[in-house]
């Protein structure tokens, strides 16, 4: 009777309405927050996860400008932090991934091992290419080196090239000598000058390694002195200093064509000039002058400049429609060698010197290796790397706490740490911050070489990159690099200026394209061989 009587009651009827509506949307609404509830915690999972999913999200980062975008705060932040430190502060804020926007381009900074991962080896196809300065790639040809060129067939060939013929181990035995000879005359300069005069580390480096560089890349032949290596290593400088400027042209590319700091053009100017000393160099063995010194008067080992080898393999290849058919690409991969890792090279070994002088127990380590291994009535040469075991920790040292940002950039979108990386983004890899990070490393920002006597961290250590990408002048670079800091270290004793103890060595650094030293460490030599006669 009631139901009856409610039923026939229009107001009733109204409540009994509102009542099921009330139900209904309750249960929309339950289901709907049971959804996104769901939803949320299984994208969450994912993000967690690191899993590769088709994200939407970009990573999270500071807010910048509008036109001029977060430009200012890079480079007016109050205290002049450098990039790569810069880069560690906001990670610590936004978490190992995190992007800004640096004029029109949207940059994404990673700072873990697990994600340099992802960037570098899991996902190297889709960040397989590199968005380098203007400067460079006029030095280039227009982008026609290895560091440049897209991953293509060409690109492929030519890196076996390097890595199987040019740069192996065998190949730059055979250019032993010539490399000796550059830094054997390097050390007989100093000898000579005279002792207790400062010199200047990075200078002096640059010159060896650049010398010696030069020497084995075309100092093969008995007419090399026709070649200003002097001028050469010049040139290179002045390209390498206009790569390392900030350029507007490479943050807002619209703005490219009119070159607005003439760092283009300037560019060009001095890669012209470098151009005609290498093309003169090249023409020189196609017309076959001069005749190759193919044996060590010593041993009779076979001598062999890294030019020949090359063209050797142009001549073997070019049926095979061989891009180094084309002299440009064949001149562009040349570069590679030449200005490629010079400059770094002579950095690392700066750095070596001032973490040494300020470090009793590992300079006083690494002088009794030498001692044991070289002896004090010998020099150092290419066969005694092998057994200098704390020297090679001591360089492994080096590269962890003074090494560097890797740029890639994205040829296609992608998924990082569960967020979205669209097409032509900027990825950076801050080695550096991984390198320092103390969930990583135990005391992380001392200098202790022997950290690495007896360790082997995969992606917790990358000074050379990873990958199909991954640096091809490791072999070069380690060879040469410990060459060189073990004659000096070897050679002389250096002392820091009357009046500067170890702990005051300045070690303030700056971001170019590389980390380096702020103020040139200025030291002084003193011969200690038991006869300096040696280096005549
Ligand atoms: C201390 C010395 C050096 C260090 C620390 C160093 C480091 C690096 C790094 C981090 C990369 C990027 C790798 C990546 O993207 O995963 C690279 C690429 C490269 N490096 Fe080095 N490098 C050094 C010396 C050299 C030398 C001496 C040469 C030449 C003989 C050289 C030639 C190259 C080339 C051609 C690439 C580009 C490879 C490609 O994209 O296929 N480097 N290097």
């Amino acid at each position: 009777m009631a139901d009856a009587f409610l039923i026939s009651s229009p107001v009733n009827r109204d409540d009994q309405f509102s009542g099921r509506w009330l139900i209904t949307s309750a249960t929309i609404g339950v289901i709907l927050v049971g959804i996104w509830y769901f939803v949320s915690r299984m994208v969450k999972g994912l993000k967690s996860r690191g899993g590769a999913t088709a994200a939407s999200s970009l990573p999270p980062g500071p807010r910048g400008l509008p036109i001029v975008s977060y430009i200012p705060f890079l480079m007016y932040n109050g205290k002049n932090i450098p990039l790569h430190r810069k880069f560690t502060h906001l990670a610590a804020q936004y978490g190992p991934i995190f992007k800004i926007r640096v004029g029109s381009q949207l940059h994404v900074v990673v700072s873990s091992p697990a994600l340099a991962k992802q960037v570098l080896r899991d996902n190297e196809s889709a960040f397989s290419s590199r968005n380098l300065p203007l400067a460079i790639r006029v030095w280039t040809y227009g982008g026609l080196d290895l560091s440049c060129l897209p991953m293509s067939q060409d690109w492929s060939f030519m890196r076996k090239v390097v890595l199987r013929d040019v740069l192996s181990n065998p190949s730059l035995d055979r250019c032993y000598e010539l490399r000796r000879r550059e830094v054997v005359k390097a050390l007989r300069e100093l000898v000579r000058s005279g002792s207790r005069k400062p010199v200047g580390v990075l200078e002096l480096a640059n010159k060896m390694v650049a010398n010696a560089t030069m020497a084995m890349t075309w100092g093969g032949r008995d007419d090399d002195g026709d070649v200003d290596n002097e001028e050469a290593r010049r040139l290179c400088e002045e390209g390498m200093a206009l790569m390392e400027k900030p350029n507007v042209s490479d943050v807002f590319p619209l703005l490219a064509r009119f070159d607005l700091q003439g760092i283009g053009r300037r560019a060009a100017e001095v890669a012209g000039r470098f151009d005609r000393i290498i093309t003169s160099m090249i023409q020189k063995r196609f017309d076959g002058k001069g005749s190759l010194i193919m044996e060590r008067k010593e041993d009779g080992r076979e001598v062999k400049d890294l030019l020949q080898v090359l063209l050797e393999n142009r001549e073997r290849s070019s049926g095979a429609g061989s891009p180094l058919a084309s002299i440009t690409q064949f001149k562009a991969l040349l570069l590679n060698i030449t200005p490629g890792g010079t400059g770094m090279v002579a950095t690392v070994i700066e750095w070596a010197m001032t973490e040494l002088l300020r470090c009793d127990r590992a300079m006083t380590n690494v002088k009794r290796e030498l001692d044991d291994v070289v002896g004090l009535e010998n020099l150092v040469e290419d066969h005694h790397l092998k057994e200098l075991k704390y020297l090679d920790a001591v360089v492994k040292e080096t590269f962890r706490l003074h090494l560097t940002v890797i740029q890639r950039e994205a040829v296609q979108p992608c998924s990082i740490g569960g967020y979205a990386i669209p097409k032509k983004a900027k990825v950076m890899v801050n080695a550096w911050a991984i390198h320092r990070d103390p969930r990583l490393w135990e005391e992380p920002t001392e200098f202790r070489p022997e950290r690495f006597l007896d360790s082997n961290s995969d992606f917790v250590y990358i000074p050379f990159g990873s990958g199909r990408r991954m640096c091809v002048g490791v072999n070069l670079a380690t060879r040469l690099l410990k060459y060189v800091l073990a004659s000096l270290l070897h050679s002389f004793d250096w002392k820091l200026p009357a009046g500067e103890g170890g702990s005051t060595v300045d070690v303030s650094d700056e971001f170019t394209l590389i980390i380096k030293k702020k103020k040139p460490l200025t030291i002084v030599p003193t011969p200690r061989l038991s006869c300096p006669d040696l280096h005549a």
